[in-house]
This record gives C-alpha cells, structure tokens and sequence, in this order.
C-alpha cells in the first residue's frame, strides 16, 4: 500500500470543478492534501464542502492557502514550509471561446502559472507530477479512438496552452530523467459528487454542455443551443465521450500511485475517457430522463473548430493504471441532477 497520511500531495486549483473531487479521494484514500489555489473560478465554500463531505477526521489532513502560481512567492512560501512528495497541477483556465478573444490571459495563467511551478518544485526537489492535459490536444482527429500517440495539434489558444504544456514536460523529463511526470488528457468531464455537495459550478454563462442543461432543467437559461445538427453522425449532433469526475478523481490517485511506484515512468500520457461516443441529442434525453426535467432546445448551426466525433481509447490506462472509468451516462445525469437540484445557483446561492 502506498498511501498514507504521510504522504503529502500538493493540488493545485484543488477549489474548482475537478479538483474538489480529486481532494476527496485523495483524503480518503489516505493521502494529506495542501491545496493552493487563487479562487479565479471557484470560491471558498467548495473547500468548505469538501471537508463537510470527508468529516472533521480526515479534514485535518487538508491544508487550504490562497494563492497564485503566477506569483512564486506564493509557490516558495508553501514549498519552503511544507515537504510534498508529489503535485497534482489542475489550476489554470479552461474556457476555449475566452482564449480566442484573451489569449494573453492564457498564456500568462496557463504557461507561466506553470513554469513558476516547475521552478520551484526543482528548487525544493519535488519531482513528481500529475498534470491536466486535455482531449483538445487531439485537434480534429484523423481516428477514432484517440490513441495517446496519435499526432497533436492545437485549435485555438487554450489547446495551445496544453499543447505546449505537454511538450515542456517532455522536455524537462528529458533533460532532467529524475522527474517522473504523467500527463493526464481528459475527455469530457462532467456529474457530480455522489452527496449532491460538490460540483461544477461556472461563473457567467457556461460554455460546456452538462453545466448549460443544467441550467436549463433548474429555471436559469430558458432553453440549450445545440451547436450541429447536421453532422455525420447517426442522429445529426456532435459526438463526444462524457466521463464522470468521480472516475476522473480516481483516475488521479491511479497515476498517482503509478509515479510513486514505477521509477522509469519518464513523462507518460494517458487519455481518461470511458472510450463510448454520446451525441448532444442522447445527452439531453439521459439528462431529462434523470431529471424529469424538459429541456427545451433550439438547433443552431456548429460552433467553429468543433469535431465532429471524438471519443477515447482506453487501452493504455486500463493497462498500464489500471484504471477503467466505472459509471455511464445515466449515473452522470442522476449524480448532475442531484448537485444541481441541490444547489440550483450553485456555491453561493442565489445572488
Ligand atoms: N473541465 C473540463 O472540461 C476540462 C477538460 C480538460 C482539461 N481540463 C483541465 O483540468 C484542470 C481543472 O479543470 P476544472 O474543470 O476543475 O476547472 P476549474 O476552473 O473548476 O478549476 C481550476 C481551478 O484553478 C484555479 N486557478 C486558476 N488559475 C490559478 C492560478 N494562477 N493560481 C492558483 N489557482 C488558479 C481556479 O480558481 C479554479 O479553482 C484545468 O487545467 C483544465 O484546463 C478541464
Ligand atoms: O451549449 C452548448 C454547449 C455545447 N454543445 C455541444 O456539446 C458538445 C460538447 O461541448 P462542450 O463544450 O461541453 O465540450 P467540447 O468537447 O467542445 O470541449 C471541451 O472539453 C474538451 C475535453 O475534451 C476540451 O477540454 C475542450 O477544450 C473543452 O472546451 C459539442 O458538440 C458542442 O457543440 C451544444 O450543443 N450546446
């Protein structure tokens, strides 16, 4: 067994979407946790949740600081403190249409937040790295499945910002063999925590999917836009492989496990997805079937630089995490539909 309180995983971005989650897993499964993260988009209260939702036992394994990666002192006081045996690198932004009109804003979180890191993890001899890549560095790919080595490529600022990402990480793995780096690509992550207490909660508008129904199911956007109806696919929309954040979670502590175990990982890629394809169509009708909601949708035309079909290969982590996405998409709407019906306005109730 390798997890135990004495090891300790710094996460950072752990207040957002996938990283409360992965927090809960991690304190369960034995691990102490330090999280660092700016609340550019999240806030205090999802913290506050997920110690509600581990207990008073496993929360005083948890470690909260406010701070950002663009900043290194924030980095060097934490590191300077406190001995982490491993970083689980969430933070960063994730909005594609805000990268096109912001690209300098990327750049600057994206890249720099995690140069910083790098840094200052050498500096105090921290060497081991779970990183949030994503499915958008497949571009518009040649095959489905995606398999890890297929070619890569950018679409816009936001996968540029993994794209290259991913290559520092090859470069410093290469340069610098001590450091043993996984490189998470995740499909579409979407559900809730099981307790209905933590989830997805975007400010302004959302621009994916599940959080869009969502909205639409509890009264605060009238109806969806499906972007694509026409597309070659077996009901016209778009195709994509929706994968639940508590199997995304726990994927995290698969990898995890895996750099403290396997010494030559080097720098290693793995697609979390549960390599099945679900069109926008099949989407909304699991989402209304859960909900007994009734979403109503209006057809527009596909939003640019969409892929038509894009699902995951999932051989690799299967065999080499050991790691197999356990839920589908019925129990991605039910847990969705139990966080949203539970919080309709999301952390910080109704402005
Ligand atoms: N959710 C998705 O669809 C998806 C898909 C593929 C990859 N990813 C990647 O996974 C990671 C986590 O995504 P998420 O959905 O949980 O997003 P999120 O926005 O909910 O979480 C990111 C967290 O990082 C924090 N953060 C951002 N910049 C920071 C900085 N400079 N310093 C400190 N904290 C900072 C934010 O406040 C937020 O709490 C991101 O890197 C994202 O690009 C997400
Ligand atoms: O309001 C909406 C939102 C989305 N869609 C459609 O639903 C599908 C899924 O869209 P999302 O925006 O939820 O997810 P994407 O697959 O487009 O991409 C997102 O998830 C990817 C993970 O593979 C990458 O991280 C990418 O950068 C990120 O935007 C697409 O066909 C899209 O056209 C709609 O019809 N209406």
């Amino acid at each position: 067994m390798v997890s135990s309180s004495s090891q300790k995983i710094l996460v950072t971005g752990g207040a957002g979407f996938i990283g409360t989650h992965t927090v809960v897993q991690l304190l369960k499964g034995g691990f102490s946790v330090s999280i660092i993260d700016n609340f550019d988009n999240s806030v205090m209260e999802a913290v506050d949740r997920v110690r509600e939702v581990v207990g008073p036992h496993l929360s005083q394994n948890l470690e909260f600081t406010q701070g950002d990666l663009r900043n290194r002192d924030d980095l060097e006081k934490l590191f300077s403190k406190t001995t982490f045996d491993a970083v689980i690198h969430f933070a960063g932004l994730k909005a594609v249409a805000e990268s096109v009109a912001k690209p300098r804003r990327y750049f600057d979180f994206n890249l720099v937040g995690t140069i910083n890191l790098y840094e200052v993890m050498a500096k105090y001899n921290c060497k081991k790295m779970v990183f949030s890549s994503s499915a958008t560095v497949y571009g518009q790919p040649e095959k489905i499945p995606c398999e890890e080595d297929f070619k890569l490529q950018a679409m816009n600022p936001y996968g540029r910002t993994k794209l290259f990402l991913e290559e520092i990480a090859r470069d410093i793995q290469k340069a610098e063999p001590e450091w043993r780096i996984v490189l998470l690509r995740y499909f579409n992550p979407v559900g809730a925590h099981e307790s209905g207490k933590l989830g997805e909660d975007p400010k302004g508008i959302p621009n994916n999917l599940m959080p869009y129904i969502q909205q639409v199911a509890v009264g605060r956007l009238p109806e969806l836009n499906v972007y694509g109806y026409d597309y070659p696919t077996r009901d016209g929309s778009a195709i994509r492989d929706y994968i639940h954040v508590m199997d995304l979670a726990d994927g995290h502590i698969a990898a995890l496990r895996k750099l403290f175990t396997m010494e030559n990982i080097g720098c290693t890629a793995y697609n979390l997805g549960t390599g099945r394809g679900t069109s926008v169509f099949e989407m909304v009708a699991a989402f209304e079937k859960a909900s007994g909601k009734n979403i109503p949708i209006k057809l527009c035309p596909k939003r640019p630089g969409d892929a038509t079909e894009v699902y995951a290969s999932t051989e690799k982590a299967e065999k080499e995490l050991g790691w197999k996405a356990k839920y589908g998409v019925e129990e991605m709407c039910r847990d969705q539909w139990n966080w949203a019906k539970n919080n309709p306005w999301g952390y910080a109730g109704k402005p």
